[in-house]
């Protein structure tokens, strides 16, 4: 697929350095950016490829950007992988995509919370062409998704159940908006989620009460431990503690279940799973060799 391992030993050696060492600061400073940027990599992943398209803002030429489409509620730093490629850029002037570098950005925030080290391949190229919104809501996923789009998005990127199972274990991080939760707590024909917890459930109307208007200000945990990369979504998600429809509904799906089951006691055994699965989420759809452009900056085409 024209990635490879040591894609930059050449050209910018230091990158990976250059990268952990530039979040390392900001990850300090700001103990939301890591679950920020982990989901920042899966909406990009999800339109078009990694190809850093979820970055470029609006410009005369082209008023639209993935970015209006209200699927990516909720998305935010972006900057910082502008941040992080400039800081590339002072050492290696126009070698390494934005693409690359909201992979490893991505690996960094999962690494420095906790989680694995993963080893990504290298070498993909930036879009220079940005879809449209229209592209962004049919790809997607929405508060509202259940397991069998789940299942269907990243089988298409050739993960297994259990790898798919994994990847969602990025909830392990993070928050929810209660605006992604209103269905689920008040409308009782709506997202069929199995019987939550009942203390949670009243923890989650205390948080988010109907009818608010910050609900799409306030916001949950998605674990307990939402500035660490562990195997507590798992455990919270089996006990009926499943913050967001997908996470209750994959408690119900007997196969998602029982991969869940074996996470929840198992946090190697996810790590592993959770590794390979972001790895094919990192290089599906990916421009390489003499597609797309590096960019001079992220956040415009060249
Ligand atoms: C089809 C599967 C998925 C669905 C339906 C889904 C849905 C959601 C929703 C509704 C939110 C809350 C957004 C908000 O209210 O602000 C969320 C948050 C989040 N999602 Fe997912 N998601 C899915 C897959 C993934 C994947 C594959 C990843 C990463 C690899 C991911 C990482 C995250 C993270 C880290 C957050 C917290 C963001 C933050 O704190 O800024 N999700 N997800
Ligand atoms: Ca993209
Ligand atoms: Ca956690």
């Amino acid at each position: 697929d024209g990635l490879s391992y040591d894609f930059y030993e050449k050209s910018c050696p230091q990158v990976e350095d250059i990268v952990k060492a530039g979040l390392q600061n900001t990850f300090l400073k700001d103990p939301a950016a890591p679950a920020a940027l982990l989901r920042l990599m899966f909406h990009d992943c999800q339109v078009q490829g990694c190809d850093a398209s979820i970055l470029v803002d609006p410009s005369e030429e082209n008023l639209q950007m993935e970015m209006h489409s209200s699927k990516n509620f909720g998305i935010i730093k972006r900057e910082l992988i502008s941040v992080v490629k400039s800081m590339v850029e002072a050492q290696c002037p126009q070698q390494v995509s934005c693409a690359d570098i909201l992979i490893l950005v991505a690996r960094e925030a999962v690494a420095m919370t906790g989680g694995p080290w993963i080893e990504v391949p290298l070498g993909r190229k930036d879009s220079s062409a940005t879809p449209s919104y229209e592209l962004a809501d049919a790809m997607l996923p929405s508060p509202t998704t259940g397991v069998d789009e789940m299942l269907e998005i990243f089988s298409k990127k050739g993960m297994t159940l259990e790898e798919s199972v994994a990847i969602l274990g990025a909830h392990t991080l993070g928050i929810s908006h209660c605006s992604s939760l209103l269905n689920r707590l008040y409308n009782p024909s709506g997202d069929k989620t199995g019987v939550m917890e009942p203390s949670f459930a009243a923890f989650l109307r205390l948080n988010c009460p109907a009818g608010s208007l910050t609900s799409n200000l306030s916001f949950v945990l998605n674990d307990p431990t939402a500035f660490v990369f562990d195997n507590q979504y798992y455990i919270n998600a089996l006990g009926g503690k499943g913050v967001l429809k997908i996470d209750a509904e994959m408690v119900l799906d007997p196969g998602t279940a029982r991969v869940m089951e074996r996470f929840s006691g198992d946090q190697d055994g996810f790590f592993q799973a959770f590794s390979s699965a972001f790895v094919k989420l990192s290089i599906s759809g990916v421009l390489t060799g003499n597609q797309g452009a590096i960019r001079k900056k992220c956040n415009a085409i060249n």
